[in-house]
């Protein structure tokens, strides 16, 4: 069974590797294009040390090529990506430096995945002991001597995370980490990273599930079509799509929805008791309803989630969307 994690992720009491600095992840004006397709367009962000930042967008925003770029696999046609101050391929050690998860099907399937992680710490000259601290921290201690190419996805997730881990870096970036997880496994993802980040730490971390980000993420990073929709905190963006929509639970909806037109809502049923209204402060919805003596039973602000306040950011950009999604 995988092992809870308990006490952050290394024993030394302070990051080690990025002196008298504050660990970052700066990307300037990265454009990157394939063929006809622009990846990515003049984006440019900062990662910030101590959060955890969701990177997200649709299918094909150009996430996994940013990450490519940041870690040097992809060289971008303009601009640049900076880790630590640097380009990634020039840091030594890399592996002390920045974890990387972005395929974690890139391990040799005839070998065990301590085999794989020791062969990882030979060449970035780190030592064996490490190697069993990242597989008890990755719950793959049990497995360790099976072969990695019989592994479940849920478990390669786990390998590549132990990989990414390995050099105890500050800075992590990871596309998507939940994948394959089971639900403990996502529970367990979701403290690693934020003890990650309380550590002092820069997490970037791509995912999909807006409601895992929601739990674990402090700031987001938006993209679409290659270009950076949002940069913003994730309890900022949940404020703004709340708007001021308020939900009233009511026994006559029809006069409801007539006295708070008039009283200049915009106003939907959600249910056969249940309206949205738009446009009107509570106090001023209470005081209407109240003063043409409809009744009502419940009367709150409605907080979005953040896969609405994600979809309202999102809308025009989706290369993807199956036809007639959302109409
Ligand atoms: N090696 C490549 N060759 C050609 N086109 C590519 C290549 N890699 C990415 N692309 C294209 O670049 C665009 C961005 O892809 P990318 O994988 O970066 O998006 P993404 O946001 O990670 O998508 P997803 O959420 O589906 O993983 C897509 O249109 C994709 O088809």
């Amino acid at each position: 069974m995988p092992g809870p994690h308990r006490r952050g992720t290394t024993s030394r009491a302070r990051l080690p590797n990025v002196v008298g600095m504050q660990p970052s992840i700066e990307v300037t004006a990265v454009s990157k294009r394939y063929r006809a397709v622009v990846a990515v367009d003049r984006l440019s962000f900062a990662v910030r040390p101590g959060e955890v930042t969701g990177f997200v967008g649709p299918n094909g925003a150009g996430k996994s090529t940013t990450m490519r770029v940041i870690v040097g696999l992809d060289t971008p046609d303009e601009g640049q990506a900076l880790v630590n101050g640097v380009p990634y391929r020039s840091l030594r050690r890399p592996l002390t430096q920045v974890g990387v998860l972005l395929d974690a099907s890139a391990v040799h399937p005839g070998r065990s995945a301590r085999d794989h992680l020791l062969w990882l710490a030979h060449s970035n000259r780190l030592g064996r002991r490490r190697v069993d601290e990242v597989l008890e921290l990755a719950g793959l201690a049990a497995a360790a001597r099976r072969r990695a190419g019989g592994f479940s996805l849920g478990m390669r997730q786990r390998l590549g995370i132990a990989a990414a881990l390995l050099g105890d870096p500050a800075v992590l970036v990871l596309d998507e980490p939940v994948n394959g997880l089971d639900p403990e496994g996502i529970v367990w993802i979701r403290g690693l990273l934020r003890s990650l980040a309380a550590e002092g730490r820069v997490v970037l971390v791509s995912s999909h599930l807006m409601s895992e980000l929601e739990d674990t993420a402090d700031h987001l990073l938006v993209v679409g079509r290659g270009r950076l929709l949002a940069d913003v905190g994730v309890a900022e963006l949940i404020e703004r799509a709340s708007r001021d929509q308020v939900h009233v639970r009511t026994e006559d909806r029809t006069a409801a929805m007539t006295v708070l037109a008039n009283a200049g809502a915009t106003v939907a049923a959600l249910g056969a008791d249940l309206l949205a209204v738009d446009g009107l402060p509570a106090a001023r919805v209470s005081s209407a309803l109240t003063g043409a003596g409809v009744p009502f039973s419940e009367l709150q602000r409605h907080r979005a989630s953040l896969e609405e306040a994600y979809m309202d950011l999102t809308r025009d950009e989706t290369e993807f969307a199956a036809k007639g999604a959302g109409a």
